[in-house]
């Protein structure tokens, strides 16, 4: 049981938003909807929240049809970027609303919303504020009261629309891992929009990454990290980087040199597509070995070094990332030449619509046979 929306298209005039959207969420579940500006993010969740309807698809929540009830009677809190809480209400005050403007009959009686709030408060630890106005909070403050008032009607379905977007780098990060606990203690089925991929990565169960109104690719934060389906979601989580590799009967032609594909279904591939991530970009260890590359410039970076490598071939530099570590026995510097190796290559194959329809992960710099690194004019078939 929980949520299950299928095939949802909204247009805006001749521009499609959402493109044929199918996702389920479990009870409980905390899915993360990660893209980049303009992807369709907050299309869906408006549709999810009833303040939008699509043209076409449908919502059911437990075999019940979500998109015919009305908004107020979906069950579901909201919290955006930017704290849409009432200035002129004390945090107690915010945080009662939802249930102080509910029809009589419903309304619980004042001293059980008082107690309600308390909880409430308690529990997003800002207890001691009940009687601060919103232009007396931090944001990160704000957005825990925001959050408690999203959760005052007891919502069934959380949905959080780029919450931290407003705040700084360091508080961010507190209340990521805050959320994350905060929702393992509560386990309401919560929706997180954001376009920032560190945020997504860390706190989702599963993540649902989204480009020009279509899912890309749902996964766990692990597949989506380390086997991105799509050139997509490999530049936009994993770094990838385009190389100009050429399919050639089985074989990828990259640098001059060939690696033989398996497994990798050719029929209906127009385009191959070939990515390398930063780390898989490694120096080598001796002299005279690997690909010749310049280096561009290096930047020093939390423990890590990265370097801008340029390559024959590439109008692009390529970034690559080291340990400081490891770094430290190469001693090049800058603007001179070094050997790099590809440690992991990622190829994708897609059709005339661009669709992927192979995918295949190379490890030239381990593979012994028929990888032709080393001696690099070689192609064994
Ligand atoms: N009411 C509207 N009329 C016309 N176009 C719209 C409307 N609402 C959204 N769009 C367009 O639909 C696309 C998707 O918008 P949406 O807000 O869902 O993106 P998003 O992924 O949430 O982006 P952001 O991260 O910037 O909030 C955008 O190109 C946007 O300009």
């Amino acid at each position: 049981m929980g949520i299950e929306i299928s095939r949802l298209r909204r247009q805006y005039g001749q521009f499609t938003a959402l493109d044929d959207v199918s996702l389920t969420i479990a009870d409980g579940e905390f899915v993360a909807v990660l893209g980049p500006s303009g992807s369709g993010k907050t299309s869906l969740l408006r549709i999810l929240a009833g303040l939008d309807q699509p043209d076409a698809g449908s919502v059911q929540r437990d075999g019940q049809d979500l998109l015919a009830l009305d908004a107020r009677r979906r069950g579901v809190g909201l919290v955006f970027q930017h704290y849409a809480l009432f200035p002129h209400m004390t945090v107690a005050q915010n945080v009662a609303f939802g249930l102080r403007v509910r029809p009589w009959r419903s309304r619980p009686k004042a001293s059980v919303i008082k107690a309600r709030v308390e909880e409430l408060l308690r529990r997003v630890e800002l207890e001691s504020y009940v009687g601060r106005y919103p232009a007396q909070l931090s944001g990160g403050q704000r957005q825990r009261v925001a959050l408690a008032r999203a959760l005052a009607i007891e919502p069934r379905l959380l949905l959080l629309d780029e919450p931290f977007g407003a705040l700084d780098a360091q508080v961010r990060v507190n209340l990521r891992r805050w959320l994350r606990e905060f929702h393992r203690s509560l386990g309401i089925t919560t929706l997180f929009v954001t376009h920032d991929q560190d945020e997504a990565l860390e706190m989702a169960d599963r993540v649902v990454v989204m480009n020009c109104g279509r899912i890309e690719q749902i996964g766990t934060p692990e597949q989506i990290y380390q086997h991105p389906a799509t050139p997509f979601a490999s530049g936009f989580i994993a770094r990838g980087q385009s190389l100009p590799g050429e399919l050639d009967d089985s074989h990828l032609r990259l640098f001059g040199h060939a690696w033989r594909l398996d497994d990798f279904a050719t029929e209906d591939v127009h385009k191959v597509t070939v990515h390398a991530r930063p780390e898989h970009i490694v120096p080598a260890s001796r002299q005279g070995e690997g690909l010749a590359a310049r280096l561009l410039g290096l930047r020093h970076v939390a423990g890590t070094v990265r370097a801008g490598l340029q390559m024959d071939g590439l109008a692009e530099p390529l970034e690559a990332e080291w340990s400081e570590r490891d770094w430290a026995r190469h001693a090049v510097a800058v603007g001179e030449s070094l050997g790099i190796h590809f440690q992991s290559l990622t190829v994708f194959g897609s059709d005339k619509d661009g669709r992927v329809r192979a995918r295949a992960e190379l490890h030239p710099h381990q593979s012994v046979s028929p990888v032709a690194f080393g001696p690099w004019r070689r192609l064994e078939a």
